[in-house]
């Protein structure tokens, strides 16, 4: 773990990051190494100051969520935290109604003749209570969803928007990750909200129990006790730290890992392979392997017996004290009071209980609001510069024109050590057609993406008509330039709108998107299906049923498999639907370059000759890059041929020249027409 930082002057020393390793059953847990005492108490306590710490640092940000909730409807929240005051009296309120009751029924006894006007006034106070305590429930569930409903979407929009904004490099990094959903935002709300009504129930339950006669302040300061103990001793244990959690128990994974047999995904293959037996055979295998060895996170050292036994005799202080009291002096005990002060102790005891949980939650609440907010703090790795594209200087209308100076580059996060591109220097004039080729893994795609700054390069330069690609306005780059790879989906929208995006501000001309669906080589699958343009090929899905099991559900079930039904086009058809995208952006007549990568895998022969055909025809204006492995009559027509290997370029050149010089591109050249020889 130690190598994953490096350290530095300034950064705190790898000591300050130890950890200790614990294993229960199948998980492994490093748990981060607290400097304070081994003594459970003194170490809660230590737990408590850094959470207090820790809080009192977050006040700015809960402060700033709690206004912006305010002002998403100020009347809704002001009127939910009037109700919450009245419920924060209500359990008081029920209390003095049932002591009134306690008593009257008491003196009562004592005298022998019950007060009627007392019993019946107590009997009106609780009636009221309930009522009122009915009242508040009933408006709360009323106005709470519209306000859920507005906090929720508020926040949903901010993180959507956010995320829209990132670009590949920054959202790639783990640490743009958002690990709250935005609903959590209400729930949060909600939180602060139930400590402020904790907080006057407690008020108000101090100030009752105070004013009780014998011993109210003594209750008070012993129904403290048992809460402040739980929560101390709890606060130490393990949960409460940071912590790595993993499995690395090999039958553990291996259960995991066969399971997945029976996934959706994967049964297809595993039918036709036949292959349960084996799969059935090494479940087994793991299963026995594993044995006893349990599953359940439990620390078994989490409650000592001693703890235990602290924590329940101190509920029962309270008790004590009362009996203590009785035998010291027995001419002042009345079991009602004792009653009356065992329901106060009882309230006291699980008011403070909660609030003290509550408030070891609070820096929960705080690291969950600092993360909704985080997004908007994240910047962008990839920056764009001044430079208006074209450059009316530089740029020329026959395209764009490229040079890469000594460019390394390695994906961020990536788990080898070797660069994807490795110090590549070479130039392609503008106007040329280009084809890259090259073994799997290469670097040719990689490449493209330096092109369109998905990426910025680790070490050099790539230049644009002769400027450095960061000095130009990200927008205007990517305006002019048009991508279409192997790997690009259909979106989620009408067919009509996923061609129609190429080109935003002319997506509802449809003579222009049936044009570019012509080019793309996709009019006939749209024709085949029954909503042409309109259909949306992966809708959104809400459809669901609940016990239709019956026969007389088949109605039901009927029309369920009729909402689920969507339309389904093959692979080579989603991607001539994709390079119809494509055509319909170089309708724009703002594309400068264009580089398909591999956008035929999936596509008969002919569908992919008529497309590349289709891309040189619309050459005109821009600079074209093919990425390809089947390259046969493509790069007889290109101006230059690259020929990747190991993120390096190791041949440039036209056909001829590169065939005549006989090394890795003839070779790859040669397998393919082999295929084709008799
Ligand atoms: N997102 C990524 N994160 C980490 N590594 C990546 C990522 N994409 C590609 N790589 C790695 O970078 C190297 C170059 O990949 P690239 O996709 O550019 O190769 P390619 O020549 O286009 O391969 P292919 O012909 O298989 O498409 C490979 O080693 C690959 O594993």
């Amino acid at each position: 773990m130690e190598k994953l930082r490096t350290e530095d002057e300034d950064s705190p020393k790898l000591d300050d990051y130890s950890y200790t390793t614990r294993q229960f059953g199948i998980w492994r847990i490093l748990v981060h190494k607290d400097s304070s005492s081994s003594n459970p108490l003194v170490r809660g306590l230590w737990v408590w100051w850094k959470k207090l710490i820790e809080i009192n640092s977050g006040l700015p940000i809960v402060w700033r969520f709690m206004r912006e909730v305010y002002t998403l409807a100020p009347g809704l929240t002001l009127l939910l935290f009037i109700l919450r005051l009245g419920s924060s009296v209500e359990s008081t309120l029920m209390l003095y109604a049932s002591s009134r009751l306690l008593r009257a029924v008491e003196t009562g006894l004592a005298e022998g003749r019950p007060d009627v006007t007392a019993i019946l006034q107590a009997v009106i106070i609780r009636v009221i209570c309930i009522v009122f305590t009915a009242t508040i429930s009933w408006v709360r569930r009323r106005i709470s969803p519209v306000l859920r409903s507005r906090v929720v979407h508020h926040f949903e929009d901010y993180v959507f928007q956010e995320q829209l904004r990132l670009d590949l490099q920054t959202s790639a990094d783990k640490n743009n990750k958002l690990e709250v959903p935005a609903s959590r935002a209400y729930y949060r709300f909600e939180f602060f909200g139930g400590m402020f009504e904790r907080g006057f129930q407690l008020m108000s339950q101090i100030i009752f129990t105070i004013r009780q006669p014998s011993g109210g302040i003594t209750l008070t300061l012993l129904s403290l006790v048992s809460p402040f103990l739980a929560s101390t001793l709890g606060s130490s244990n393990m949960w409460s730290q940071a912590y790595v959690i993993y499995s690395d128990n090999s039958d553990y994974l291996r259960i995991r890992a066969l399971r997945r047999f029976v996934s959706d995904k994967l049964r297809e293959e595993v039918i036709s392979a036949d292959i349960m037996a084996w799969i059935l055979a090494e479940y087994q295998k793991a299963r026995e392997g594993l044995g006893d060895i349990s599953e359940m996170l439990q620390d078994p050292s989490e409650f000592t017996p001693m703890t235990s036994i602290i924590s329940l005799l101190s509920v029962d202080l309270p008790t004590f004290y009362w009996a203590a009291s009785v035998i010291v002096r027995p001419v002042n005990f009345s079991i009602i009071s004792f009653a009356i002060l065992q329901q106060h102790a009882q309230g006291l005891r699980s008011t403070i209980g909660r609030l003290i949980y509550e408030f070891a939650q609070v820096s929960d609440c705080v690291s969950d609001i600092r993360e909704l907010y985080k997004l908007a703090e994240v910047e962008n790795k990839i920056v764009g510069g001044e430079e208006a594209y074209p450059n009316d200087t530089l740029s020329t209308e026959i395209g764009m024109s490229f040079e890469f100076k000594n460019v390394s580059f390695a994906y961020p996060g990536a788990k080898s050590n070797d660069n994807a591109i490795k110090n590549i220097s070479f130039k392609i004039p503008a106007g040329h057609l280009v084809v890259i080729v090259g073994a799997n893994g290469s670097g040719k795609s990689t490449l493209i993406k330096l092109l369109n700054r998905l990426y910025d390069v680790d070490s050099g330069e790539i230049l644009v008509d002769g400027l450095p690609i960061k000095k130009y306005r990200l927008a205007d780059l990517r305006k002019a330039q048009a991508l279409l790879a192997q790997d690009h989906a259909l979106y989620p929208i009408t067919l009509a709108e996923n061609i129609g995006v190429g080109n935003p501000d002319r997506m509802n001309d449809m003579k222009m998107v049936m044009e570019a669906a012509e080019s793309g080589g996709a009019s006939e699958v749209i024709k085949k299906l029954t909503d042409g343009l309109q259909t949306t090929l992966d809708p959104v899905q809400t459809a669901r049923g609940h016990r239709l099991d019956k026969d007389q559900h088949k109605k039901l079930k009927l029309i369920l498999e009729e909402l689920e039904k969507k339309a389904e086009v093959s692979g080579g058809e989603k991607q001539r639907l994709v390079a119809a995208r494509t055509f319909m952006r170089f309708l724009s007549g703002n594309i400068r370059f264009a580089a398909a990568d591999e956008p035929s895998s999936a596509l008969d022969p002919k569908a992919e000759h008529q497309l590349f055909q289709h891309l040189r025809d619309a050459q005109q204006g821009k600079t074209l890059i093919f990425v390809t492995h089947r390259f046969g009559h493509l790069t007889k027509h290109a101006d230059l041929v690259m020929c990747m290997k190991d993120g390096e370029v190791v041949e440039a050149g036209t056909h001829k020249e590169l065939m005549a010089h006989e090394g890795e591109y003839s070779e790859l050249y040669n397998v393919q027409a082999q295929a084709f020889e008799i």
